[in-house]
């Protein structure tokens, strides 16, 4: 038998280490499943305290299995061995051994700083920086780096080409994950940035913003969880689809208590799924929407009653318009619509008093007057007419046939018509800001008792109970939002949509990442300035990220020249990785232009291991995708759907359409390009785009 090479035998070394943390992991696990166990049976002792005991204690040791078991896959993933012998194991979470003693570093502790921060020229005491594929709980490679020649001693072995080119030419799967092993020094430091005020991380597309972002969000757990998991920590991106595609990093790092919510589910209980049109969008999403709302939530609703008349003993009183304009303001000055119910009915009581004048209605009083009109039918169905409480989505759909009254200084007669025409009937995910903003306009009528909740209270279990107010809080008006509130794609943010995470993130840290060559929104810099006014004053921090993991050199390249057509001074990236493999791009007759597709997309699936997009204009979606063969590593998407995501492989249909599209379209088009990590075609009927990016 041949002896081992010095590769199997760092690998069976380190796969010894693995299994002791993996043994102590284990041990921890059935701790925590004892003390849930044990919690729960104190449930049994009945009395209230023994209830909040149970709870704290289940909770804890539950949240502390779900973290265990979370971090189980690749639990050990880095290595240093440090200038004068000693080595430390990095991991998704801490382990210590029986005597409390470190055996696993959790990557987020500054002890593990290092092994982000260490480079060739500053290595500060590292001389190897290893990294460990594991799948499950076995170690299948290693990856090193030698950082610091000089000090390693001369039996020191070193193996792999390094980490980061072997993790990045990993065909992609329909699930993003965390790149914590290969983290670089430039976005470790985005990571690690304290979380007082505003982070905003900027660069490129595949520059690692979004993997960034997350990574942090976890950190910040690590470092203050009292108070970001108490205060909740939510993370906004742009559409489900890629709430879906990021969704596993987290809980693969061991955390599960941050709330994910695509822009059109970051208000409770209503969402969308549906874009307007880009014309509507623009209209809907500029911050001139405000002034209208706040018009439309203080006049009267459409079917008010706009006179009131009563006879009481000898006279007969009257409200004229006028009359009913000016208490509706008094009311107003002491609150919002919904909260002012009993001002308004206090008064119109007052009002109508000073019109009495006959002597058998002042003798008998203000107070008999007002005891009459308790109770009296017409007075009764006039407040509820007058002063209904409004629902804000009625409300929201009330406005396009209110227009001419509230927003003829505002938006052009055109720009009404677009908005009459196209108001929908469901709300569209541009929709939502207005809700959201119409409730807090409107305010809250006064809160449901405890008393009304289905289960009491102290019959729930803490993490039911924390739940519902959870609930409670955030679709309540008043409440103050999250602790820290984390934007991708931010760059795509409407000013109504700015309103709407600003309230949510009033006394929150944030983290906002994006790119304005990739956005959506028609005047990015309209954006930017909804943004600053959402952040106040608080002290903004920046981190500029440089390197895009994604694309190759080569597709990275020609989008790159679509950026600078699309705006002006890109902030483009450098890309790392080249594959030698040209973006290609067809001209073909209209009535070949599906079949063409079709076999692209069939090619395409041959040509690569992962998975493949058949990007095509909103418009032609429905044909496209019957087109396409069936499979599951293959999906058709239109292009504004594309944000965020990534694909081995992808074919552009009609890239002149998207450019049409919208304003934005350029932009657009530039975000569709860099989806690609090893290989784009664009198929289109003509070359006009080429040409003009040629230019
Ligand atoms: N340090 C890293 N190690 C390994 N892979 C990385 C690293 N940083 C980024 N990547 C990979 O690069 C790809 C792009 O990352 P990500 O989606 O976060 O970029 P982005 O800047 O948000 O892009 P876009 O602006 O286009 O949405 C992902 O596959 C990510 O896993």
């Amino acid at each position: 038998m041949s002896s081992p090479s010095p590769d199997e035998r760092e690998l069976a070394h380190e796969q010894a280490y693995v299994d002791t943390v993996y043994q102590r992991l284990e041990e921890s696990t059935k701790v925590a499943k004892s003390l849930v166990a044990e919690g729960l049976a104190r449930g049994h002792i009945g009395h209230e305290g023994g209830l909040v005991e149970r709870d704290a204690m289940v909770y804890q040791a539950s949240r502390r299995l779900s973290a265990l078991h979370a971090a189980h896959d690749g639990l050990v993933f880095g290595r240093l061995d440090l200038n004068g012998g000693d080595a430390r194991y990095i991991g998704r979470i801490g382990v210590r051994d029986e005597d409390r003693e470190i055996i696993l570093v959790d990557w987020r502790a500054p002890a593990a700083a290092v092994f982000y921060q260490a480079t060739a020229q500053d290595p500060a005491g590292v001389v190897r920086r290893r990294v460990l594929r594991c799948r499950g709980d076995r170690v299948v490679g290693i990856e090193d780096e030698l950082l610091d020649a000089e000090a390693a001693p001369d039996d020191m072995v070193v193996i792999g080409e390094g980490a980061l080119l072997a993790s990045l030419s990993r065909a992609r799967d329909s699930s993003m994950h965390s790149v914590v092993a290969t983290i670089q020094k430039e976005q470790d430091e985005a990571i690690r940035a304290p979380a007082r005020g505003a982070t905003i991380i900027g660069g490129g597309p595949g520059t690692g913003k979004t993997v960034v972002a997350l990574h942090r969000a976890a950190y910040l757990l690590y470092t203050d969880r009292r108070r970001f998991e108490s205060g909740g920590v939510l993370v906004v991106g742009p559409s489900g689809v890629f709430m879906n595609y990021i969704e596993r990093v987290l809980p693969s790092l061991g955390e599960t208590s941050v709330v994910l919510r695509s822009i059109g589910e970051v208000v409770d209980g209503i969402r969308a799924d549906r874009h307007a049109s880009p014309e509507m969008a623009a209209l809907l999403g500029s911050a001139r929407m405000a002034k209208v709302l706040a018009r439309v939530a203080r006049s009267p609703q459409a079917g008010a009653p706009h006179r009131f008349d009563l006879f009481y003993r000898d006279d007969r009183l009257v409200l004229e318009a006028s009359d009913l304009a000016r208490i509706r303001r008094r009311v107003l000055a002491n609150g919002l619509p919904n909260t002012t119910q009993a001002v308004a009915r206090e008064e119109l009581v007052k009002a109508l008093w000073e019109r009495v004048t006959g002597d058998r209605g002042l003798d008998r009083g203000e107070e008999a007057f007002a005891d009459q009109l308790d109770g009296d039918l017409t007075f009764e169905t006039f407040v509820d007419e007058w002063w209904p409480e409004l629902d804000p989505v009625e409300v929201w759909r009330s406005v396009p046939s209110r227009l001419g009254e509230v927003a003829s200084d505002l938006y052009t007669s055109f720009e009404q018509q677009v908005l009459r025409r196209e108001w929908a009937d469901h709300p569209t995910i541009e929709d939502i800001p207005l809700i959201d903003e119409l409730r807090h306009l409107l305010g809250e009528a006064p809160a449901r008792s405890e008393d009304d909740w289905a289960t009491p209270k102290q019959m729930m279990s803490f993490e039911q109970r924390e739940r519902e107010d959870r609930v409670q809080a955030t679709g309540s008006i008043d409440d103050v939002g999250y602790a820290h509130v984390l934007v991708d794609e931010a760059q795509d943010l409407s000013p109504m949509q700015w309103r709407m995470l600003g309230r949510r993130g009033r006394t929150a840290s944030w983290t906002i990442v994006g790119d304005e060559a990739q956005s959506s929104w028609p005047v990015p810099s309209e954006s930017a300035a909804a943004r600053d006014e959402a952040l106040g004053t608080m002290p903004v921090h920046r981190f500029r990220l440089s390197t895009n993991y994604r694309n190759s050199a080569e597709i990275y390249e020609f989008a790159a020249q679509v950026a600078t057509h699309a705006i002006e001074r890109p902030d483009l990236a450098d890309a790392v990785r080249r594959t030698g493999v040209d973006p290609r791009h067809e001209v073909v007759p209209g009535d070949e232009l599906l079949g063409r597709v079709a076999d692209m997309a069939a090619e395409m699936l041959t040509q690569v291991e992962g998975t493949v997009a058949v990007v095509a204009p909103a418009g032609r979606l429905a044909e496209v995708s019957a087109a396409v063969p069936a499979d599951e590593r293959l999906r058709v998407l239109e292009p504004l759907d594309t944000k965020g995501l990534e694909f081995d492989g992808v074919v552009l249909v009609d890239p002149d359409a998207v450019v049409s599209e919208a304003a934005a379209g350029w932009r657009t088009l530039y975000v569709v390009l860099t989806r690609a990590t090893q290989r784009l075609v664009t198929v289109g009927t003509s070359r006009r785009w080429l040409d003009r990016v040629a230019e």
